[in-house]
């Protein structure tokens, strides 16, 4: 599966911007700021319809306009599909396949797969639960449609549940039948996420750890660890024992949308003890992990794109990730770079396959 052209309209700083693009390697190069990133984050836009950097559609609309547009077309062995996406102020988010809307937008996830390798994935390392959860759903929801159907469903339910518990709280009532309903939505699609977790990560695990040892040059201890709170007890228990405090805090305290990956160096978490080096050979190894395991399951090549890659590696180590990536076959690449020279030079070493825009 290759991106062949991506159009541009209104997207950040580009008024209006065509590409077409190698079926190989593509290397966006300029300067800071001249709009890499807002790039490759369009191709992302257009594999997951969403963006990988603003939660807020808006945010991405060009200053003073109404609207953005987007248009990919994709190849698929002899299939091609046009991928087209509209944001448009106070209206709803548009999304076409061959002229034709989609109904639900999550129909469009894992289609055209992709994996993005950039700067802010330092967070995942960083900052709370919240992003690695993100990720280990990003990964899943593009591999599994029951499984973004019941991650839908349960992040409904929690609000209707929450917003029940602030209801009582307000009014000083309670009703266990009405807050049981939700309840019941809340444990049959939780479990069902649960178990999707579990294994994954079981899978996930050892081809990540392949790629540490390739990446870092050094049999390090790595491991990931997935915390739910259901590992102790059931979900119907959890909301049980903790329905007092949740009533309390009008909040839904306990549950999936609490589970965490704890990712371990020596048995010690990263965060704490990995030096810069080791942290961003661990990152750079979860996306590669990603990459292969999507490719396993979906039988598609996913598109990797690679935001500002000197950023977490040194020149020896972007071309021993280039090859890597090169000989596993993977697919598609897009790479962002502010060194025009230093890329070229690079990428001349590993292929011939490739283009070259300078924005
Ligand atoms: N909604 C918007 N409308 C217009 N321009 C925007 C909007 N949002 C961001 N920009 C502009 O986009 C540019 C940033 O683009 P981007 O982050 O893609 O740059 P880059 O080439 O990747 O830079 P760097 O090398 O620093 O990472 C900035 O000039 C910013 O002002």
């Amino acid at each position: 599966m290759t991106l062949e052209s991506l159009k541009l309209f209104n997207f950040k700083n580009f008024e209006e911007k065509h590409f077409s693009f190698s079926n190989k390697i593509n290397c966006l190069v300029g300067n800071n700021g001249k709009g890499k990133t807002n790039v490759l984050d369009a191709i992302y836009y257009l594999s997951l319809t969403k963006s990988y950097l603003n939660y807020s559609d808006q945010n991405n609309v060009r200053f003073g306009e109404n609207f953005f547009s987007l248009e990919g077309i994709f190849k698929n062995q002899d299939n091609q599909d046009i991928i087209k996406l509209l944001v448009q102020t106070g209206q709803k988010k548009v999304l076409k396949k061959n002229n034709k809307s989609y109904e639900k937008l999550s129909e469009h996830i894992g289609k055209y797969p992709c994996v993005m390798i950039s700067p802010y994935d330092q967070n995942l390392i960083a900052e709370g639960s919240e992003f690695r959860r993100k990720f280990m759903d990003n990964m899943i929801c593009q591999l599994n449609p029951e499984y973004l159907h019941c991650l839908i469903r349960y992040q409904k339910v929690l609000l209707q549940r929450n917003a029940l518990l602030k209801l009582f709280s307000v009014q000083n009532t309670f009703d266990a039948f009405s807050l049981g309903i939700y309840d019941d939505e809340l444990i049959k699609n939780g479990n069902t996420i649960y178990k999707f977790r579990i294994q994954f990560i079981q899978d996930f695990v050892s081809v990540f750890s392949k790629y540490y040892s390739i990446l870092s040059n050094q049999e390090e201890s790595i491991d990931i660890q997935y915390i739910s709170d259901l590992h102790e007890t059931t979900f119907q228990n959890l909301l049980k024992e903790n329905l007092l405090k949740d009533r309390n805090s009008t909040y839904t305290s306990k549950g999936i949308h609490k589970d965490d990956l704890l990712f371990k160096l020596f048995n010690h978490p990263i965060k704490k003890i990995g030096s810069q080096g080791q942290q961003k050979s661990f990152l750079i190894s979860l996306k590669l992990a990603q990459l292969e395991i999507i490719k396993n399951y979906s039988k598609k090549n996913p598109i990797l794109l690679m935001d500002d890659i000197f950023d977490k590696l040194d020149e020896k180590r972007v071309e021993k990730l280039l090859k890597l990536v090169l000989d596993e076959n993977f697919g598609q690449i897009f790479l962002s770079d502010t060194h025009k020279d230093r890329t070229e030079s690079i990428i001349q070493n590993i292929s011939s396959n490739y283009s070259l825009y300078n924005l």
